[in-house]
């Protein structure tokens, strides 16, 4: 059975820890051929085995550089010297190719998406409180102390934006993560 699906662009957006990820590989799971993610661009230079335009689509620096500038891109970020980034180009390959593409970014991308003609539907990943939101970013343990506070910090600016009026089109409360799954797929199909 093929499901009808409310948009072909989703964009999950939400402060870092409120479950984005837990959430879209379930749904990638039991859906494994409906949803697509974007390939990103890096100026990193390719890992044993990793293949241009799969992994990532790997490229020179000033290029890249100049299709930041020129708007091409809905973020775009330096980690230790190596630019990333996610094109709208690339979002729209991922529907070119019969498949939903699932745009998880932060709310500066979201702002971005806003300024294309890409026209997704917005759903907003939220914790059910910050107190939650800092004991599920603790107990993942990926995060120095430093950076579990910044992005405790920068989920406040999230959650603001998150709650104002229009920003989404869905807000997806995780706090059950059953009935949080569920919200989400009642946000991405059509019944
Ligand atoms: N409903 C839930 N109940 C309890 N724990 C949860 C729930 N949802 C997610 N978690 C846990 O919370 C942590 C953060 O979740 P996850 O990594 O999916 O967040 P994220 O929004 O993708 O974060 P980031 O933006 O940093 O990638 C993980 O350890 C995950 O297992």
């Amino acid at each position: 059975m093929t499901m009808q699906t409310a948009a072909k662009i989703f964009v999950i957006s939400g402060p870092s820890g409120s479950g984005k990820s837990t959430l879209l590989k379930r749904l990638f799971n039991e859906y494994p051929d409906t949803f697509g993610f974007s390939v990103s661009h890096t100026t990193r230079k390719p890992r044993p085995g990793e293949v241009n335009g799969k992994d990532y689509h790997f490229v020179e620096k000033e290029r890249m550089q100049q299709e930041v500038s020129a708007g091409k891109f809905i973020e775009s970020a330096t980690f230790s010297g190596n630019m990333y980034g996610t094109s709208i180009k690339s979002v729209e390959d991922v529907v070119d190719s019969g498949k939903i593409c699932m745009l998880d970014i932060d709310m500066q991308g979201v702002k971005s998406v806003k300024a294309t003609q890409l026209n997704p539907r917005y759903i907003f990943v939220r914790p059910p409180s910050i107190e939650i939101l800092e004991q599920r970013l603790r107990g993942r343990g990926t995060e120095t102390e430093e950076a579990v506070t910044a992005r405790l910090e920068a989920s406040k600016r999230e959650l603001e934006y998150g709650d104002t009026q229009g920003a989404y089109d869905r807000i997806v409360v995780n706090d059950d993560l059953e009935k949080a799954y569920n919200s989400l797929k009642d946000a991405i199909f059509v019944a």
